[in-house]
């Protein structure tokens, strides 16, 4: 007689400790999900193509959430693109094949909003993939993603195998990365309002113009559209997420400018100094606003207001002061 356990899927959440990964884990716990594998870094190097063939081999998962990867914010991206390019292209490339391998059912690829085109049209819909030339400050990242969604596919077409990609527009929420040099705009400037209603400072330095426009999405919501995604059944994402673009845009489909949120973060962390623009550092692309009707003809929407969502966010930041990376 099989239990409950026998029925329910062994699942592999590659980046468990990071911020998409940890609330990956959060919501299928919640879901009652109890066949969780995970590893750590420093227990698997995912771009070590031999620890990650033994690893799938060993393990066998059922389903795989590729949520590991090197990430950061613009001053990271347009600093370091070898090893956006490099490290993001073997820990998708080794997991991809090495799930195809070990006949992994079914896996949910992660990857980002910054795949568009600089200037597509706005909201961006999945068909504008390729159209046009990408970001300079992050297109060697895009274009790991991009790979991502390509290996998914060609795997897919090739093999028959059942491999999803989804492409989340920015991101925020507990277990964020606050470092002020390699973080994103939310999280760093949590901190730096944060630390200035501390220094009684008359002023935050934003970094750009403040005028390009940017989506936020609460990494619940992320985890929660993951989850949506990996159980469509497979005819509903053959036939309804077309071959040609297998690839899902996941955001609130709301955007605001960089000098919107910084007045909104100041007002959640109670700083009520003077914000100074730094036109010196890069604004990046000027609009990256996803379109989401797919997903919501789908059966999802988000559901966390981005004020609430700051201020959650400020909460927790204020709870894990000794544990968080800065
Ligand atoms: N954050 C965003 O705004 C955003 C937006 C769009 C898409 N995404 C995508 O969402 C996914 C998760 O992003 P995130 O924000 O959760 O990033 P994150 O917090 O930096 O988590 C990434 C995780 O991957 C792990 N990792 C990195 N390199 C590894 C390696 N070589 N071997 C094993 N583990 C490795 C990291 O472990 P260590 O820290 O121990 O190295 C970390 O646990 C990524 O695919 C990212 O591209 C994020
Ligand atoms: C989702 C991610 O989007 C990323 O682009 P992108 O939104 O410009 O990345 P962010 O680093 O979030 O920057 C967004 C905007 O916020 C401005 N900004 C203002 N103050 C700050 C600050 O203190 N820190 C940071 N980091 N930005 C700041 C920044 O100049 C840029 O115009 C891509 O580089 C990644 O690859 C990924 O795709």
């Amino acid at each position: 007689m099989l239990n409950a356990q026998d029925l329910s899927p062994s699942i592999y959440i590659a980046g468990h400790r990071g911020m998409v990964g940890a609330a990956l884990v959060r919501a299928l716990e919640r879901a009652g999900y109890t066949q969780l594998i995970t590893r750590t870094h420093a227990e698997l190097d995912l771009t070590d193509q031999t620890a990650v063939e033994t690893f799938f081999a060993d393990q066998r998962p059922t389903q795989v959430y590729l949520a590991a990867a090197k990430v950061g914010g613009i001053h990271a991206n347009d600093t370091y693109p070898a090893e956006f390019l490099y490290q993001n292209l073997l820990i998708e490339a080794n997991i991809i094949q090495a799930a195809w391998r070990h006949g992994v059912e079914r896996l949910l690829f992660l990857g980002s909003s910054c795949i568009y085109p600089r200037l597509a049209p706005q909201p961006m819909p999945e068909t504008a993939l390729l159209t046009g030339p990408l970001e300079p400050t992050n297109e060697a990242y895009a274009i790991a993603k991009i790979a991502g969604i390509k290996l998914c596919e060609s795997y897919n077409r090739q093999y028959g195998t059942d491999f999803r990609s989804v492409m989340p527009t920015n991101l925020y929420g507990p277990g964020d990365n606050f470092d002020l040099a390699n973080s994103h705009v939310l999280p760093a400037l949590i901190r730096k309002f944060h630390q200035a209603k501390l220094d009684a400072a008359p002023s935050v330095t934003v970094w750009g113009s403040g005028t390009p426009r940017r989506e936020f999405l609460h990494v619940d919501d992320m985890a929660a559209a993951c989850l949506h995604v990996m159980d469509l059944d497979p005819d509903t994402w053959r036939t309804q997420v077309d071959p040609r673009c297998s690839h899902l845009n996941v955001g609130t489909g709301v955007d605001v400018t960089i000098a919107e949120l910084a007045h909104m973060v100041a007002e959640v962390v109670g700083f009520q100094g003077q914000l100074v623009f730094d036109p010196s550092k890069p604004d990046g692309t000027p609009r990256k606003l996803l379109d989401v009707t797919r997903l919501r003809d789908l059966g999802w929407t988000a559901a966390i207001d981005l004020t609430d969502g700051i201020r959650q966010t400020y909460h927790w930041f204020l709870e894990h002061q000794g544990q968080i990376r800065l």
